[in-house]
């Protein structure tokens, strides 16, 4: 189906012809180059506060690219390190690989990705709402957390308990448990890489302050297996999410700064 972004066409490499920013000076995601990265003293010396609440999620939804834990924001907010401002946790969802492959991550790191990548999207509140931020230069932050397979992790696998709920594109359920998106944070995470980019699913926007986490989380392999059991449709009609990445793509005229030496 034309509905499905990466599969339609030639996916990500033609997102360019209808959505022209793809080929902007900041977009998303990108290579970390951990030698090209420059620690700056002022992200440790203004640590990032990042707050989650118990209550903050409200419903899973399949989007038809992922699933997507919507909130209200209530008393989960992100300030500091990099940021200017105070945002608003709006909602997370992922992206992921094939079975047996290790791609899957949108960011990667000298060159290495990871099987899964978290994408935590919060808002400027100097700005009315999400829809008011979202095409905004300094109108997004999204913390981004690399899963890599190892232990079991209880936490999402309450949220995974939910995929089947929603088996097509527009399926919505409440989540009626406390579910709090602290749970998703690697262990450390104040080690963490920023740069100025862009959304990475079409429109694109040029709106994201991008904080990546050093650590991954750990997440089982049947964890990130349960991933594929989401469905979307193809041109071949409805079949398992997986592969919904847009791979890096050039850093240009841009520093990845370090909050760590
Ligand atoms: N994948 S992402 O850059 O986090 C993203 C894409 C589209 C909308 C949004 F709020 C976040
Ligand atoms: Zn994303």
């Amino acid at each position: 189906k034309r509905g499905n972004i990466y599969l339609s066409g030639a996916g990500p490499s033609a997102w360019h012809e209808e959505y022209p920013v793809a080929k902007g000076k900041r977009q998303s995601p990108v290579d970390i180059n951990t030698n090209k990265t420059k620690f700056d003293p002022k992200l440790a010396a203004d640590p990032l506060t990042i707050r989650f609440s118990d209550s903050c999620c409200q419903s899973i939804v399949n989007t038809g690219i992922s699933f997507q834990v919507t909130s209200n924001g209530a008393g989960c907010e992100l300030s500091g390190g990099p940021l200017d401002s105070t945002y608003q946790f709006a909602q997370f969802h992922a992206h992921w690989g094939a079975y047996l492959k290790t791609t899957g991550s949108e960011h990667t790191v000298d060159g290495v990705s990871y099987p899964a990548e978290l994408h935590l999207v919060h808002w400027n509140t100097k700005y009315d709402d999400f829809k008011d931020a979202v095409d905004k230069p300094d109108g997004l932050a999204v913390i981004a957390v690399f899963f890599k397979r190892g232990k079991e992790h209880p936490g999402f696998g309450k949220i995974q308990d939910l995929f089947s709920k929603i088996p097509a594109k527009g399926a919505k359920v409440n989540i009626d448990f406390e579910f709090n998106p602290g749970l998703l944070m690697p262990p450390d995470s104040e080690n963490y890489w920023t740069y100025l980019g862009s959304l990475t699913t079409p429109p694109l926007y040029e709106s994201v302050t991008w904080i990546v986490m050093k650590e991954p989380l750990e997440v089982s392999v049947e964890q990130i297996a349960i991933l594929r059991t989401l469905l979307w449709e193809t041109p071949n009609g409805v079949s398992q999410m997986y592969n919904n990445f847009r791979p890096p793509v050039p850093l240009r005229d841009r520093v990845i700064r370090a909050s760590f030496g």
